[in-house]
């Protein structure tokens, strides 16, 4: 049955918890069966530019239907992961949406057509996998709110380190009002972004979060103003003050945030101790020692 095939995919460890595989969370020999179906409907388009100062910016775009995920769009979002987890000169990332707004969650017209339980299963699964692929990139992340982050797409904000919003922008978790709960993954991660308490009400009350309360409740680090190319312009010059220095230096920086948000203790202090190997005694570690730096 499905369920079997979905545990089976999960190693565990001799205690028998689950770990994970590399950065994924599911086998991607799963994957074939969905993305057939998901190829079937098309629409808009997930772009990647790669900037020199390492500072990538990924666009959802399909401004006719409020950046909503067709099929094809979910498909190049997985392959956009994949293109990001390569890059090796990397140390941000900026997802936003066209036209803006950021994104109205799943194309409503492919939902309708994959409303059957299998189907809702492995696009859940893969979109789980894609997203948590994207968190747990070796970049610091910021998920640029303009306009309207609805369902799914107030899940996508989730998967970033950081949430930006400009003063009219919402982020609103809908599914209740779909007579659903959050599949890609954004409920376990609101719980760890604003507690359980605060998770529990955005999620029970369906609330249009503004960019004052998501302030307030921790779910925005800021608010950016808003305008054609402003609203980018400004997430660029904040995230900017995260990611000057080498990238290997804010690569590493990433990975043992990531390691103690996500690893029990002991875990998460063997991963900042393999990650510290790799930045000790490196280029930048040296020069930093031959500088004789002081930090005033
Ligand atoms: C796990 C994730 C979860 C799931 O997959 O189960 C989901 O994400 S479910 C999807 C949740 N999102 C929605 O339900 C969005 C519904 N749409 C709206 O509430 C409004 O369209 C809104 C607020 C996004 C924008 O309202 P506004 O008045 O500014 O514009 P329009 O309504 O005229 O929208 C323009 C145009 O876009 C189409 N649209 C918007 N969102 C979607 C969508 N998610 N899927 C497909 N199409 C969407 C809308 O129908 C309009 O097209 P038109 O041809 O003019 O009717």
């Amino acid at each position: 049955s499905y369920k079997l095939h979905y545990r089976s995919t999960i190693s565990h460890n001799a205690l028998g918890k689950p770990h994970h595989r590399g950065m994924a969370v599911y086998s991607s020999e799963l994957w074939d069966e969905i993305r057939g179906k998901l190829s079937m409907f098309p629409g808009g388009s997930v772009n990647l530019v790669k900037q020199e100062s390492g500072i990538a910016v990924l666009t959802v775009n399909n401004p006719d239907r409020m950046n909503a995920f067709s099929g094809t769009m979910m498909l190049e979002l997985q392959d956009r992961v994949s293109q990001l987890e390569n890059w090796k000169e990397g140390k941000g990332l900026i997802v936003h949406g066209a036209g803006g707004t950021f994104c109205s969650g799943s194309d409503l017209n492919a939902v309708r057509a994959i409303s059957n339980p299998q189907d809702g299963m492995k696009m859940c699964m893969f979109m789980q996998d894609t997203l948590t692929r994207l968190l747990r990139l070796p970049l610091i992340s910021v998920a640029l709110v303009e306009g309207r982050a609805l369902g799914g797409g107030a899940e996508l904000t989730t998967a970033c380190d950081f949430r930006l919003m400009t003063p009219s922008s919402e982020i609103q978790f809908v599914h209740k009002h779909m007579g659903l709960v959050p599949g890609w993954g954004g409920a376990a991660r609101l719980v760890r972004i604003v507690g359980s308490q605060g998770a529990l009400k955005l999620l029970a009350a369906a609330l249009k979060v503004d960019s004052a309360l998501a302030e307030r409740i921790g779910l925005s680090d800021g608010v950016v103003a808003t305008g054609a190319g402003t609203a980018l312009a400004e997430a660029e010059h904040w995230l900017g003050d995260f990611t000057r220095g080498p990238a290997p230096v804010i690569q590493a920086i990433k990975k043992v945030a990531l390691s103690g948000r996500e690893r029990p203790l002991e875990d998460a202090l063997r991963k900042e101790k393999e990650v510290f190997g790799t930045v000790w005694g490196g280029s930048a570690n040296l020069e930093a020692l031959a500088r004789k730096s002081k930090h005033k």
